[in-house]
């Protein structure tokens, strides 16, 4: 060969085996990477024990919701133990990576999303005239009065983290999955700064009444106030009443237990775990009650429940200060506090939602027994009701169920739904402080919802049994999360642990209701309509239900 043909031989040979190695090479690796997974759900699709279990159900949830591909769906129902990659090695994010925490939405038009951006911003305008107008007639009253009134700067931000929280509800969670705004709200709930404290609007509504012979409410032993930050954001601060580690005596009945700041926060991490995204961002921090909240409220009244306690601390009250018992202070070290600071939902002038009562009841006295305790063919009546007779409703309480039996929280009297999204919407699971009162208790009658109607979500079902995966198990998972909070631990261990137990029983309940009436009936499709549906009639109740009865009137009261 000539020497030149030799040279261009060589080089060609050279580039050629470059190319082969820097970009063919991974070309073909990413190639082989990505389809052997989906191979193996499509596989595990043809044979896959829950995806056989009717065509209905799975053609229901991926159908008409639109959530992905078929085999995206198969590779979550099975695939779990397999799929963990370590994202960064975290154990939580390669569960947020499942398929089965991935189902697509449809898009989301008008009638989807909670609030449209141009109404929320008129709100925000509105909301900080009002405080300019307020602040001016304090500056010159105080003028008047020869006083000197601290000043609390306020920011007006378009892109404050709590707007982007607003405007990112919609009628199917609280929030989506990767939504940046999230972790962006609770660091700003974390650290921003306070310009005013207040009583809540329900402490508020009650007028300072404080009937102690009442054992529920109001006793004037719920302490929580609402903390509005620079931007106008808003927190409800429920304070640090128990330590982690004492239980809650056996003795004690349930509405009268403390509220726990822990259980509040950890509460929203069960459920974004759980994927239910239906509990408001919940994050803990150290309040300092002077600073924070004495020195910048404007409520006389609570102003006047603060005191300095013998130990030099200052503490706080509740409203009902000489009504009430004393013990029900609480105190900071000497001014720090722990607490759990809760994000505001829209407010209900632009966000209308309605309190329900939880069918499941309890009875909120000494004595009484709720029909559900007594008769075990409650659910036959429930399902005869409007709105548990058709749609999701009921489903949506079973979740809500296990969902407290998880944290062993007994106090679930009502549920809140947002009027926008109609019957259809999702439950809010607000207020969980009392949960996570003793780890060593299981209370299996909070199940009831489940174990009386026995019927579940599938895709709840699919993500309870992934929990239980030595990779994916819940109290891994919990311990993870849980770990960002700036009051970790949040929990302590015996109540991890305790979430995994939980767990097995939630899993054995369904395993006896399958045992006794087929999966078939018991494991239901949990549809999300299409976004028309708003507009149509509800759907039709499934096989396992009885068909819709007259509606009674529902059970409600508005706000
Ligand atoms: N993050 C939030 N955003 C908006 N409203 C909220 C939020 N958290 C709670 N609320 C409202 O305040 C009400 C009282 O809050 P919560 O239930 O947590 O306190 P509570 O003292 O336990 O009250 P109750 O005695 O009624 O159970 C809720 O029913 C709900 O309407
Ligand atoms: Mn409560």
């Amino acid at each position: 060969m000539r020497r030149d043909r030799f040279l261009v031989a060589s080089a060609l040979a050279f580039f050629l085996a470059a190319d082969i190695y820097f970009v063919l090479l991974p070309r073909l690796r990413q190639w082989y990477l990505l389809p052997r997974d989906r191979c193996a759900c499509l596989g595990r699709h043809a044979n896959g024990t829950l995806a056989g279990n009717g065509s209905t159900t799975s053609g229901h949830l991926m159908g008409r919701g639109g959530y992905g591909t078929g085999a995206a769906m198969v590779t979550g129902m099975e695939g779990g133990a397999e799929a963990v990659v370590g994202v960064g090695g975290s154990r939580l994010q390669s569960l947020f990576a499942h398929p089965l925490y991935n189902m697509r939405l449809p898009e989301m038009g008008g009638e989807e999303v909670l609030l449209q951006p141009g109404e929320l911003m008129e709100y925000y305008k509105r909301k900080v005239a009002r405080w300019e107008r307020q602040q001016k007639y304090y500056s010159d009253a105080a003028l008047v009065a020869n006083l000197s009134l601290p000043q609390q700067p306020v920011t007006f931000d378009p892109e404050a983290s709590w707007l982007k929280f607003h405007l990112g509800i919609n009628r199917y969670a609280l929030y989506t999955r990767d939504d940046p705004g999230i972790a962006r709200l609770m660091t700003d709930m974390q650290s921003n700064a306070i310009m005013s404290a207040d009583y809540t609007q329900d402490e508020k509504a009650l007028k300072g009444v404080c009937d102690c012979s009442q054992v529920v409410k109001p006793s004037g032993h719920h302490l929580k106030l609402a903390l509005k930050f620079q931007d106008f954001g808003k927190a409800m601060f429920k304070p640090m009443r128990q330590e982690r580690n004492e239980q809650t005596p056996e003795d004690v009945f349930y509405f009268v237990d403390f509220q726990r700041h822990n259980a509040e926060i950890a509460a929203f991490h069960l459920d974004r775990v759980l994927d239910f995204r239906r509990v408001p961002p919940v994050v803990g921090r150290l309040i300092n009650v002077s600073g924070e909240i004495l020195h910048v409220t404007r409520n006389e009244e609570l102003r006047s429940v603060f005191f300095t306690s013998p130990a030099n601390n200052t503490c706080f009250f509740a409203k009902c200060l000489y009504v009430c018992k004393t013990e029900y202070a609480v105190c900071g070290h000497p001014d720090l506090l722990e607490g759990s600071m809760s994000a505001y939902l829209p407010g209900l002038s632009i966000a209308p939602r309605i309190s329900i009562p939880n069918p499941w009841i309890r009875s909120y006295s000494f004595t009484g027994k709720e029909e559900w305790e007594v008769n075990p063919f409650y659910c036959d009546t429930v399902r005869k009701m409007y709105p548990y007779n058709s749609g999701n409703r009921l489903l949506n309480i079973i979740d809500m169920a296990i969902f407290d039996f998880l944290t062993g929280n007994m106090d679930r009297h009502h549920y809140e739904i947002f009027t926008k999204f109609g019957d259809a919407g999702f439950l809010l699971h607000f207020d969980n402080a009392r949960g996570f009162g003793r780890h060593s208790h299981d209370e299996l009658s909070i199940l009831a919802p489940l174990t009386q109607c026995c019927i579940i979500k599938r895709s709840t079902l699919l993500r309870l049994r992934l929990l239980t995966q030595p990779d994916f198990r819940l109290s891994e998972m919990m311990r993870e999360s849980l770990d960002g909070d700036l009051l970790r631990p949040v929990l302590t261990e015996p109540h991890l642990l305790a979430l995994d137990r939980r767990l097995e029983k939630v899993l054995r309940a369904v395993q006896r209701c399958v045992r006794k009436l087929g999966e078939g009936q018991v494991v239901v499709a949990d549809f999300v309509e299409v976004p028309e549906g708003l507009a149509t009639p509800p759907q039709p109740p499934p096989a396992s239900q009885p068909p819709p009865a007259a509606p009674p009137a529902p059970p409600s009261k508005s706000r």
